[in-house]
């Protein structure tokens, strides 16, 4: 099991993200600060937590983790190396180290692919073993996840919300990343499988020895499963620490509020 003496696999240093406003209101700033001024470092082997309400710069900042979204300002390191250019090729070697996992399964996944098609489609554009590996590669898979070999021919269309993002899951794990990046990986599913879901990423990073990056608008969902945890809020992090500290003696107020208003327990 990898420890946090480890170099971090995935590391922001006063990230910011600064967008344009979109158009079409009336007396809106020009500029958005999406992420603001930033810091996290992830391991393998180790869950990290973000959770904040809705427009916090949660997804920006999962985009900046991923490789999607360059920085406005500050640094970007994936295995120690500042990421300057954000190129297709860099993307691509990024793309190797960590994977994303995103809200709807619906969305995430071609409609006209197979399961086996999309599951082998990351394996044939990083050019990953020959035909009979990658077939093998693609039946551990769905193993992995939990469905059984039949789903390979399903399409997406085919399968419950939650067998989908099982799927999505299995998609992301293809190329053996060092982290997985969930964005809200059980907001579209049904209230009965979203501890499946959360259960099942929680077993891979053990298995797996993953480094995880859950991130959450219900902070009751980030505890289950989160070594750290980052609470934000309109860009910033108010406050970061070891889970069981943020939760059980959180020093923000607006933490305090998250926990006052958070849902019952899943
Ligand atoms: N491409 C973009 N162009 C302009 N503004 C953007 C863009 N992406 C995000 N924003 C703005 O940046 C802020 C943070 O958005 P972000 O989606 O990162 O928050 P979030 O915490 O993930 O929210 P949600 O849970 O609703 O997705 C919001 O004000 C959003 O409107």
């Amino acid at each position: 099991m990898s420890t946090t003496t480890n170099p971090p696999v995935v590391e922001l240093c006063g990230v910011h993200v600064v967008f344009k406003s979109r158009a079409g209101t009336l007396f809106k700033a020009k500029h958005v600060h999406a992420v603001d001024d930033v810091s996290v470092q992830v391991h393998r082997g180790q869950t990290v937590g973000i959770v904040g309400e809705s427009g916090s710069g949660k997804s920006t900042m999962a985009k900046v983790l991923v490789g999607l979204q360059p920085p406005t300002r500050g640094e970007v390191r994936f295995r120690g190396d500042v990421v300057t250019r954000y190129t297709p090729a860099v993307r691509k070697k990024v793309g190797r180290v960590v994977s994303v996992v995103f809200q709807d399964p619906a969305t995430a996944l071609n409609a006209r692919m197979t399961v086996r098609d999309a599951l082998r489609d990351p394996l044939d554009v990083h050019r990953v073993g020959d035909a009979a590996s990658r077939e093998a590669r693609v039946r551990d898979l769905v193993h992995l996840v939990g469905l059984p070999s039949s789903a390979l021919e399903a399409m997406p269309g085919q399968l419950s919300g939650g067998q989908r993002q099982r799927v999505a899951i299995a998609r992301a794990l293809a190329l053996e990343p060092d982290v997985v990046v969930a964005d809200e990986p059980t907001s579209a599913l049904d209230v009965s499988v979203r501890a499946q879901i959360l259960n099942l990423l929680a077993d891979l990073k053990a298995e797996l020895d993953l480094g995880m990056v859950f991130i959450s608008h219900d902070i009751q969902t980030v505890r289950h499963v989160s070594d750290e945890i980052v609470v934000m809020r309109a860009g910033r992090v108010v406050e970061s620490g070891p889970a069981a500290r943020v939760l059980d003696d959180p020093q923000d107020s607006y933490t305090r509020t998250l926990l006052a208003a958070a849902p019952a327990l899943l």
